[in-house]
C-alpha cells in the first residue's frame, strides 16, 4: 500500500473533486459516512455514550457528519466544539449547521478547562480535533484537552489520525497527542503510524477507501510503499520442476566466534531454510564440530585460528554471501573482511559486527561493493550515519548513506525500514514475539538464501524481512511471544513461505 504526503493527500482531494464533479463537501460526507458506518457494525445500536470533539477544520467536519449520521440512528451522542480559533472551515461551519436537522441538542462549545466533561470508563470518545492540518503545537487549554482526553479510561477512536500527531512531519509537542485506542484512516496510511517515535501513538489502525481518485493516486510517487501478504505474494519466484539444487545457488555464510557460534548456526540454518541450494560456513576453527553437528545439511569450512576469523578462504563461486553474524571486531578479523569485500563477485549481506567493522574503519566502506545489502539495528545505524534528532532526519541521514555508497540498508525494528536510492518500503509482518536475540541472524540468512536463488538486492531485502516477520508471526501464535526463541523463526520460515498463498477461510455461515 502506497504512503502518501499530507499535500499529497490535499491534491488528491481537489483532484477527486475536479474529476468526479463532487464538492469537497460530498467528499466530506463521504468519510464521514464511512466512520459511521464502521462505528454501526460494531455498535449494532449500543447506547453507549458517544463523545465527539472536534476541531474547526476539517477534521472537526468529519466529527460533525458522524455525529449527524449517529444522532439520526438513534445512539447516544454529545458533540463537543474545541472553539480554538475563529477560522472555522467551509465544510465545519456548513456542518455544524446541518446538526439542527437532526437534534435540538446543540453542540457544547468548548473555550476553556471549566467547559471538559465527565467520561465514564465505558463510553467511547471520537477524536475529531485535528487531522493532517496541524501546523504547530497544540497550546493552552486545547494541549490541556488532548491530555485530559489521554487520562480518560473510555475507548477512543481518532478520525484520520490522532490529534496531534502531523502524518509526515516530526511531532510539535509529544506531550500534546492523542494515545489512541484506535484509528480510522482515510485512503491511505500515515507514514507516522510506522516510525518507532510515532508509531506508539497508533497501536491499531485501519484505512477507510474514500474513492479518491486512483489515477493520481497510481500514478503519484508515494513517501513509502508497504509490505504485506499481497505484495510479498507477487515477488515470489515459483520453482520450475527440472530445477537442482545448482539452480538455487552455492552461499557463503561468514560467521562465529568462540562463545558465538549460535549466531553462525542461525543463520546457516535460516539460509538453508529460505532455499538456498547449497550453505558453506566459514568460521573460526572452534566452530567446526559445532557447524558439524548443529547444521548437518551445510559444509563447514574453518580458518587456522581457533577462536576468531583472520583470512577467509573459500574455493568455489558463491552465489550470496552473508557476513557478520557473531564474528567480533578483532583487527584481523576486520582486515579479513577488506579482502573479502575486495574480491566479492557475489551479492553481500552485511550484517552485525561486520558493520561495526565498517563505523570503525572508513577503509572497509570505500571497498563495499555496490548493491550489497546492510541490516544495522538502530545502534548500528547511529554507528554507521551518527546521532540524529527525530525518525525523519534518522531517513534522511540514512538515505543520503544509501545513495552515496549504493547500498541497500535495512534498518531493523517493529516496522523495519528498506532505503535503496528513491525508494522506502515499510514492512508490516512481525510481532513483538521477534524481539528476541538471534533474531537478526535469522535474517540476515533469509535474504542471503534469496539472494543465493537469483532475487535481486532489494527484492530479496524486501522480501526476506517479510517472510522473517510471517515466520515469526506464526511461531508466536503456537508458542506465545515469550516462548519465541530465534531458532524458531528459522523453523516456521518453510510455513511462512505457505502461509503466502493459504486462502483467507471465509467466516462460517449462520
Ligand atoms: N483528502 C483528504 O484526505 C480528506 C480529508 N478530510 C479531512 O480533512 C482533514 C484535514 O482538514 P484541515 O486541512 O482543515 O485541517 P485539520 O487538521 O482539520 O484542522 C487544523 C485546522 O486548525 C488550525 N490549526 C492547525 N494546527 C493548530 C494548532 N496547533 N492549534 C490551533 N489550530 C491549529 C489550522 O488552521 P490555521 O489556524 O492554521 O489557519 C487548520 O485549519 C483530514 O485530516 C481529514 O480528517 C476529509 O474530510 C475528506 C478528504
Ligand atoms: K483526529
Amino acid at each position: 500500500m502506497k504512503i502518501f504526503s499530507a499535500e499529497q493527500l490535499y491534491e488528491a482531494d481537489k483532484i477527486t473533486a475536479e474529476k468526479q464533479n463532487i464538492s469537497s463537501l460530498d467528499l466530506m460526507e463521504r468519510a464521514g459516512e464511512q466512520i459511521f458506518k464502521w462505528l454501526e457494525d460494531k455498535m449494532k445500536g449500543a447506547q453507549v455514550p458517544l463523545h465527539i470533539f472536534c476541531g474547526i477544520g476539517n477534521n472537526g467536519g468529519d466529527g460533525l457528519v458522524v455525529g449527524r449520521h449517529l444522532i439520526n440512528h438513534g445512539y447516544n451522542v454529545t458533540i463537543y466544539i474545541a472553539n480554538f480559533t475563529d477560522k472555522r472551515s467551509k465544510c465545519f461551519l456548513i456542518n455544524y449547521d446541518r446538526i439542527k436537522d437532526v437534534s435540538k441538542k446543540w453542540p457544547v462549545l468548548m473555550t476553556s478547562e471549566e467547559d471538559f466533561p465527565e467520561i465514564a470508563a465505558e463510553d467511547i470518545i471520537i477524536d475529531a480535533l485535528f487531522g493532517i492540518g496541524l501546523n504547530r503545537p497544540p497550546e493552552g487549554w486545547v494541549k490541556e484537552l488532548i491530555q485530559y482526553i489521554n487520562k480518560q479510561k473510555a475507548f477512543k477512536l481518532s478520525i484520520d489520525i490522532p490529534s496531534g500527531l502531523p502524518a509526515n512531519t516530526p511531532v510539535p509537542d509529544s506531550e500534546a497527542v492523542i494515545h489512541a485506542n484506535h484509528t480510522l484512516t482515510f485512503q491511505a496510511p500515515k507514514l507516522a503510524f510506522f516510525l518507532p517515535e510515532t508509531g506508539v501513538y497508533v497501536p491499531y489502525f485501519e484505512v477507510l477507501d474514500i474513492g479518491l481518485d486512483r489515477q493520481f493516486l497510481m500514478e503519484s510517487k508515494p513517501l513509502a510503499q508497504t509490505i504485506s501478504k499481497m505484495e510479498a505474494q507477487q515477488f515470489y519466484k515459483p520453482r520450475a520442476k527440472y530445477d537442482h539444487k545448482g539452480t538455487y545457488g552455492h552461499a557463503l555464510i561468514v560467521a562465529g566466534s568462540y562463545g558465538k557460534m549460535g549466531a553462525a548456526i542461525l543463520s546457516t540454518r535460516a539460509t538453508l531454510k529460505a532455499g538456498a541450494g547449497m550453505v558453506t560456513v566459514f568460521s573460526p576453527e572452534c566452530g567446526y564440530s559445532i557447524l558439524q553437528t548443529a547444521a548437518p545439511e551445510a559444509m563447514v569450512l574453518s580458518d587456522d585460528e581457533e577462536d576468531f576469523i583472520t583470512k577467509i578462504e573459500y574455493q568455489f563461486d558463491a552465489s550470496a554471501i552473508g557476513v557478520g553474524m557473531g564474528i567480533g571486531t578483532q583487527k584481523e578479523t576486520v582486515a579479513a573482511l577488506h579482502k573479502l569485500f575486495s574480491e566479492a563477485k557475489a551479492p553481500l549481506v552485511i550484517d552485525a559486527d561486520a558493520l561495526n567493522g565498517i563505523s570503525e574503519d572508513k577503509d572497509l566502506l570505500k571497498v563495499v561493493p555496490k548493491n550489497s545489502v546492510l541490516t544495522p539495528h538502530p545502534g548500528e545505524l547511529e554507528r554507521l550515519i551518527g546521532s540524529w534528532k527525530n525518525d525523519y532526519e534518522k531517513i534522511e541521514k540514512a538515505r543520503k548513506f544509501t545513495k552515496k555508497h549504493k547500498v541497500v540498508l535495512l534498518i531493523k525494528g517493529a516496522h523495519s525500514l528498506i532505503l535503496f536510492e528513491d525508494s522506502m518500503y515499510i514492512n508490516t509482518s512481525g510481532t513483538p514475539g521477534m524481539a528476541t536475540a538471534g533474531s537478526g541472524d535469522v535474517l540476515s540468512g533469509v535474504i542471503t538464501g534469496l539472494l543465493s536463488q537469483g532475487y535481486d538486492p532489494l527484492l530479496a531485502t524486501v522480501f526476506g524481512v517479510y517472510l522473517h516477520g510471517s515466520a515469526g508471526m506464526l511461531a508466536s501464535s503456537v508458542l506465545s511471544y515469550e516462548g519465541v526463541m530465534a531458532s524458531d523463526i528459522a523453523d516456521f520460515i518453510g510455513d511462512a513461505y505457505i502461509e503466502l498463498f493459504r486462502q483467507e477461510q471465509p467466516p462460517a455461515q449462520g
